[in-house]
């Protein structure tokens, strides 16, 4: 039981150790990034405003790195200057972003702007028009310089884009198409932020990356829920089968405790009767005999039920072994013990007092009676055909106990009784008066 508990609090243990894992290493284990290296054969571009009317002039630094000036000047209410990229060299096919969460840049700026403006152009023929350039929607966010880190490092929700609203009114777009659209992006573009003074602003763009979760944190997070409620079911299961099973275990090893008590009930029972009785004659022993002598006492004393014995002893019987064998004589002992022991009463109790000589105790018994008991014996054995056909005769010494006499007393007096009924002829009942 304690290493079944010291398995489970291991198996939670690891549990918790693979949740931990699971929520702290998310970020990094379950996102998928989509890098766009500009130098990767993309058809890239720099522009200014004088198409717009502007007067500013825009010129590659370096162009293999990416690395664009832009030189603002006054005289035009709206100057900017900017680089473009297509994804796929298509102004139609371009790179579904709709499933990407966020945007990492690399943009190095040094100038006195304040923001920087990033387009991601998506288009779609429900609103874009192959001859217009500008009919991709313009996904757009304009960020301040400040944000950049050191090394021009910069995490864009794509949440944060919204779509231009000059582009919303040049194009009377229905409302259902007014939102960021990242399904088909075409063109990346960084310009300048608006309110831009003139002076000399220098770019370098030395990478773009999208990034992604493979999961959900939502559905990660209900995944390990889903785990931990699937490990608690799991182990609630294993612990009501393996409940059970110790429980039936139990159950079998007491039944097999209580039939073994009872075998071994049944054999102290035994062993306690075979201990009272007689092996030969089946007749109660010395011992069986005596409890029943105590009991018999004692209701005299108390109750003045008087007790009574006879003693019985089988005449002549030496003869009888001697002529019919040995194992004749265990026969007749035998035969006589049924033939007495059908004919007393159930409180009457017999033994074998030893050898070919019996005891009966009667209870609540007067000697007159108890006389006539030995008598019915007598003649009965008297009668009785014996398996060896010889005759078997008894003699029987009869005794009452009398007040303040003790059991030593009345089996003295049954004893000279016997002896008297062997003295004169055997074969009859002699009870003693005293
Ligand atoms: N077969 C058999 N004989 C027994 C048993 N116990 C005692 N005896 C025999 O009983 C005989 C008793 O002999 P005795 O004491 O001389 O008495 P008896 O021959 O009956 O003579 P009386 O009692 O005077 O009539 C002996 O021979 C014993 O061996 C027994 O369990 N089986």
């Amino acid at each position: 039981m304690l290493s079944l508990l010291l398995k489970t609090e291991k198996k939670i243990l690891a549990l918790v150790i693979v949740t931990v894992l699971a929520i702290v290493l998310r970020p990094w284990v379950l996102v998928s990034n989509h890098v766009i290296d500009p130098r990767d054969d993309h058809t890239r571009r720099i522009y200014d405003d004088v198409l717009n009317g502007g007067f500013s002039e825009v010129h590659w630094v370096d162009q293999p790195n990416e690395q664009w000036k832009c030189i603002i000047k006054g005289g035009y209410e709206y100057p900017f200057c900017g680089y473009e990229m297509y994804l796929n060299n298509s102004f139609v096919e371009g790179v579904d972003l709709s499933s990407y969460r966020s945007m990492r840049l690399l943009l190095d700026y040094d100038g006195p702007a304040k923001t920087v403006r990033v387009y991601l152009r998506n288009y779609d023929s429900a609103y874009s028009r192959d001859d217009d350039l500008k009919s991709t929607k313009y996904n757009t966010i304009e960020f301040e310089k400040e944000l950049l880190e050191e090394d021009g490092y910069l995490e864009i929700s794509l949440s944060d884009f919204s779509v231009a609203d000059w582009w919303l009114q040049m194009h009377s777009i229905p409302l259902r198409h007014s939102y960021s659209d990242f399904k088909n992006i075409v063109i990346i573009e960084i310009q300048t932020g608006s309110g831009l003074n003139p002076g000399e602003h220098n770019f370098q763009l030395k990478g773009i990356e999208f990034k992604r979760e493979i999961i959900s944190a939502e559905s990660w997070y209900l995944l390990i829920i889903l785990c931990w409620i699937a490990a608690i079911l799991g182990f609630l299961v294993f612990r009501v089968f393996s409940l059970k099973k110790e429980l039936m275990t139990q159950q079998r090893k007491e039944s097999e405790l209580t039939q073994l008590n009872t075998l071994l009930d049944k054999q102290a029972k035994n062993m306690e009767v075979r201990a009272k009785r007689d092996p030969l004659t089946g007749a109660f022993n010395r011992e069986g005999v005596e409890e029943s002598l105590v009991e018999a006492l004692n209701e005299w004393h108390v109750s003045a039920k008087r007790l009574s014995i006879v003693l019985l002893d089988l005449d002549h019987f030496k003869q009888m072994n001697d002529t019919h064998g040995h194992a004749a004589g265990d026969k007749v002992l035998v035969e006589l013990s049924t033939l007495i022991t059908s004919n007393i009463r159930s409180s009457d109790r017999f033994a074998r007092w030893g050898g070919e000589e019996f005891l009966l105790v009667c209870r609540d018994s007067e000697l007159s009676e108890t006389t006539s008991l030995a008598e019915k014996l007598r003649v009965l054995i008297e009668n009785y055909q014996f398996h060896s056909s010889t005759q078997v005769t008894a003699s029987f010494g009869v005794a009452s106990i009398n007040v303040d006499e003790n059991l030593e007393g009345l089996f003295k007096r049954a004893d000279e009784a016997l002896y008297e009924a062997k003295r004169t002829s055997r074969n009859r009942v002699v009870a003693s008066e005293g």
